[in-house]
């Protein structure tokens, strides 16, 4: 299996609290995204203390109540599927903060961090929040929530966005990457993404591979794995009779998402 790809580890963690995923610098090959999701039961409850990083919590599925110590939101979380395709809460906690998140009905969370240095305030980021973008045509089809996308000042280095894509659809399509710290033509920002498929028995297939072809891995994706994107481009193939749902977890060194088309593709957003 590519050291890519991440099947989920179901880490029974407490009561009611299993860690599904984990990806942090110390156990992949990323240096500014850490992501975990987990799940929950009814009143059970997840803590994590920030250190150096910066937290967004997604409430992908169920409703949940977020609090840094000082301030909390209460019964958070719009869907009990995310191929509900509406948008969803999230909560932004900078760094030093210990945060506890609980479950008022059973939920999956996911949790994206990236480093930080600068304390923000908490923010709750409303479902209404998030700008909603359909982007493409032909089978190139995809609609796009962003939750903390480079226009917000929210953040010190996070961004995070979620991407849905039709069945027999492609999408991060034409082929693009952001690995050169070489703005204003491009940024450097290390990815990663979080899959679901519906109906759940369905796969996608994801390419990560650079410009040189040092690194080339295709992967076919499956439920709830998680692929890291530490350079290169990633496009997403998405199947007939499937569609595609996936969060993006995005930082760098700057907070800005400029990234590159492979030039042998770009006609395809050309297109009439
Ligand atoms: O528009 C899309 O297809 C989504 C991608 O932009 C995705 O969020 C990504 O690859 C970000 O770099």
């Amino acid at each position: 299996m590519s050291h890519l790809l991440r099947k989920p580890e179901n880490n029974k963690l407490a009561d009611g609290v299993t860690l599904v995923h984990e990806v942090t610098e110390k156990n992949s090959n990323l240096h500014y995204v850490g992501f975990k999701v987990v799940d929950l039961e009814p009143n059970s409850s997840y803590n994590e203390m920030l250190t150096n990083l910066e937290l967004c919590v997604v409430a992908l599925t169920g409703k949940i109540t977020v609090t840094d110590g000082y301030q909390s939101f209460s019964d958070i979380g719009t869907r009990e599927s995310v191929f509900e395709r509406k948008p969803t809460d999230s909560v932004y906690v900078s760094h030093n903060k210990k945060i506890t998140i609980t479950a008022n009905t059973k939920a999956r969370v996911a949790l994206c961090f990236a480093p930080s240095d600068k304390e923000l305030p908490t923010k709750l980021i409303k479902a209404a929040d998030n700008g909603v973008e359909h982007r493409g045509k032909y089978n190139n089809k995809r609609q796009v929530h962003n939750i903390l996308p480079d226009s917000d000042p929210s953040a010190n280095s996070l961004l995070v966005v979620e991407v849905f894509t039709e069945t027999a659809n492609w999408s991060s399509y034409p082929p693009h990457k952001h690995d050169q710290d070489n703005l204003p033509n491009e940024s450097f920002l290390e990815e990663s993404y979080y899959h679901e498929m519906d109906p759940p028995q369905g796969f996608v297939f994801q390419r990560v591979y650079t410009e040189d072809r040092s690194l080339d891995e295709t992967m076919a994706v499956e439920n709830a794995n998680v692929v890291l994107v530490p350079k290169g481009y990633h496009p997403v193939g998405v199947p007939d009779g499937y569609a595609s749902y996936y969060l993006n977890v995005m930082a760098g060194p700057e907070r800005i998402w400029k990234f590159h088309n492979e030039k042998d593709h770009e006609w395809i957003i050309d297109r009439d």
